[in-house]
């Protein structure tokens, strides 16, 4: 208590029994003010100071509680998992939102030496296994932490230059199809939301000047397709204009990107970024993949000596790797292998159909009829797609195709069409091969047998993703048997993948819908011919103003063949829809029990099986 000026402390003459030493004694005050001893809370009347008193003490308590309950989340209980790998609050509040309530095998093994150790990384693991993240948390976690560098500086200098530091481009993430540069994108904007970074896209497909616009917000985090970014690099766009500084760099599915004659962009970007030295060591790297240590047999016919010349040995795991390296300007990176034997995610059910060529659709169509689901059929080529979808459009199977020649904006329609039904059906080229992460898709069916083994991991692992299980099937015609014994062999097999079991009375029904099918398909494709045939013809007669005589016009017994297959066409159709109209008993592969119900292990293909070397 604080006494006025005026205030005088005056010693109190007191009777004291027994010896205190001089040490007992009293004073008092002897002039005050009592109103000076008052706090202006006490001025005021009782009841309000007593209800602010309230309201404040609620309010203190209510932070000290909040602070608890932070304390207690972060350290005992959710975020712990997250915490635990040094993930930022920040970033662990957004992924348990997701439902993600802990992290990956390889999220565990790779984030804390990139994170803590600013280790470059190699990391290989199962398709659906959480890669992205893998690679995105310590890229969010460094661009933070030296934004908070940037923060400090600013604060001391007050210089414009640590503005624009703060806003250039620190990360680059570049993936080989547009579907998955979006894809990656839309995974780190959701990681990132409750940080200050931004993220954006720039693919090919999609408008320039939209891409152009989406730069000039100053994005932290790039992802891309090679092509684009080198086109808009090269017409100078201000925030590509350092590239080089970049300080975190990610080639997913790297073993696709840097294969040779696929990606020259990326190799002259990775020349032009690689350029200065010390920049170059300044950086992070990250390359992942699910076959990134897998290494495929080449074909005989490549190893074949020719003169004086060496014979072709199939590389090694290793030396697969030292490329990688090499290439992209890693230093002492950090590998994280955790890729099974078989190559395969967990949950997967693999097993195969021998069929002749021109069999194969009966097969197909006997899948999808009896086995309903959110399914993905691949084909080696973009004809073979656009064969099967007329044929399964008339088949009402309603299928979504996905493949280069599409206008981008028709492939991602189809995509999330693909997404949001769970029964839809997506016939694809590889295209849709690597990285595509769909919810629950139950079955791949591969009709074309694919050409490496690394593409079978891939397309197969667009199903069984994040703990789930799937089923993939592969058609198998006589001449493919070669390739698809290279694929076993590869993958270190002694077992031939296990038959799928066929029940031959469906597979009957299914045989005379097809047959139906190629009919209307092969008709209506006349049709249009002689439809494009006519049009042609009086479009040029047109055009030169000329009179056609009758006998320089489509004949009369033209006009009757065309009624002919008009008629034939509608009957066709009408049989068709009759027999659609009888479904055809659907089994559902929800369980890896039924999915083991159908399939029968047999022995025909003989694999020989070569060792796999891991590093
Ligand atoms: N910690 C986690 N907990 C639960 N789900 C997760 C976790 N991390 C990622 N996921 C989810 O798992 C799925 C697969 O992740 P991601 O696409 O990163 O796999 P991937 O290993 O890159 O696959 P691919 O090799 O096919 O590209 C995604 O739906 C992702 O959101």
């Amino acid at each position: 208590m604080a006494a006025s000026k005026k205030a005088q402390w005056q010693p109190v003459e007191i009777d004291v029994e027994g010896d205190f030493e001089g040490l007992a004694g009293i004073e008092e005050i002897s002039d005050y003010n009592i109103e000076s001893f008052r706090t202006s809370a006490q001025k005021q009347p009782k009841s309000e100071q007593h209800k602010k008193k309230k309201k404040k003490n609620v309010k203190a308590k209510n932070t000290f509680v909040e602070k608890i309950i932070d304390q207690k989340e972060i350290e005992e209980t959710q975020f712990y998992p997250w915490n635990n790998i040094y993930v930022p609050v920040e970033v662990s509040k957004a992924l348990l939102e997701e439902g993600f309530m802990e992290p990956t095998e390889i999220q565990r093994l790779t984030i804390p030496p990139a994170l803590k150790g600013k280790r470059d990384i190699l990391g290989a693991a199962e398709t659906g296994s959480g890669k992205t993240l893998a690679f995105a948390i310590p890229i969010i976690y460094g661009i933070m932490k030296n934004l908070e560098l940037s923060s400090k500086e600013s604060d001391k200098e007050n210089c414009e230059e640590t503005n624009i530091s703060r806003n250039k481009l620190w990360a680059l993430i570049l993936t080989p199809t547009r579907e998955l540069a979006i894809q990656v994108k839309n995974h780190i904007a959701t990681a990132i939301k409750y940080t200050p970074l931004k993220v954006a896209v720039i693919v090919g497909g999609m408008s320039a000047e939209k891409q152009s616009r989406l730069l000039k917000g100053e994005p932290h985090i790039v992802v891309a397709t090679p092509g684009r970014l080198w086109d808009l690099m090269n017409s100078n766009e201000p925030h590509l204009a350092d590239i080089e500084n970049i300080r975190f760099l990610v080639i997913d599915e790297t073993d696709r990107m840097i294969e040779t004659n696929h990606f020259p962009e990326l190799r002259s970007l990775l020349l032009r970024i690689n350029n200065d030295e010390d920049k170059m060591k300044q950086r992070q790297n990250f390359v992942f993949s699910a076959t990134l240590s897998l290494v495929h047999q080449l074909p005989d016919y490549t190893k074949k000596r020719k003169r004086g010349k060496k014979i072709k040995k199939d590389p090694t795991s290793e030396k697969k790797l030292q490329g990688f390296i090499k290439l992209i300007g890693m230093t002492n990176p950090k590998i994280v292998d955790i890729t099974k034997k078989t190559g395969m995610a967990t949950g997967l059910t693999e097993a195969k159909i021998l069929s002749v060529f021109e069999e194969k659709d009966f097969y197909l169509y006997y899948l999808l009829s009896v086995y309903p689901g959110r399914s993905l059929v691949f084909c080696n080529s973009i004809s073979c797609v656009r064969r099967l979808a007329s044929l399964l459009t008339a088949l009402d199977m309603k299928p979504l195709p996905l493949h280069a020649n599409m206008q981008q904006r028709q492939r991602l329609k189809n995509l999330d069409r693909f997404k949001s039904n769970p029964r839809a059906l997506l016939l694809a080229t590889d295209v849709a091969a690597r990285g595509l992460d769909i919810p629950s898709v139950e079955h791949v069916i591969h009709y074309q047998v694919p050409r490496t083994s690394e593409t079978y991991i891939h397309r197969s692992g667009r199903t069984a993703r994040a703990q789930k299980t799937g089923l993939t099937v592969l058609l198998i015609e006589t001449n493919e048997v070669p390739v698809y014994s290279r694929i076993c062999s590869t993958l270190g097999r002694d077992k031939d993948v296990p038959d799928f079991n066929v029940d031959l009375n469906l597979l009957k029904m299914a045989k005379e819908r097809v047959k139906l099918a190629r009919q209307i398909d092969s008709i209506s494709l006349n049709l249009k011919k002689e439809k494009s045939k006519i049009g042609w013809i009086e479009k040029t007669a047109q055009e030169m103003e000329l009179v056609l005589d009758d006998d320089q016009l489509p004949n009369k017994s033209d006009d009757y063949e065309v009624a002919k297959k008009r008629k034939a066409l509608d009957l066709a159709k009408k049989q068709l829809k009759e027999l659609l109209n009888v479904p055809m008993a659907s089994k559902s592969t929800g369980s890896l029990e039924s999915i083991n119900n159908v399939i029968v292990p047999q022995k025909k293909i003989k694999i020989v099986k070569k060792k796999r070397k891991i590093v």
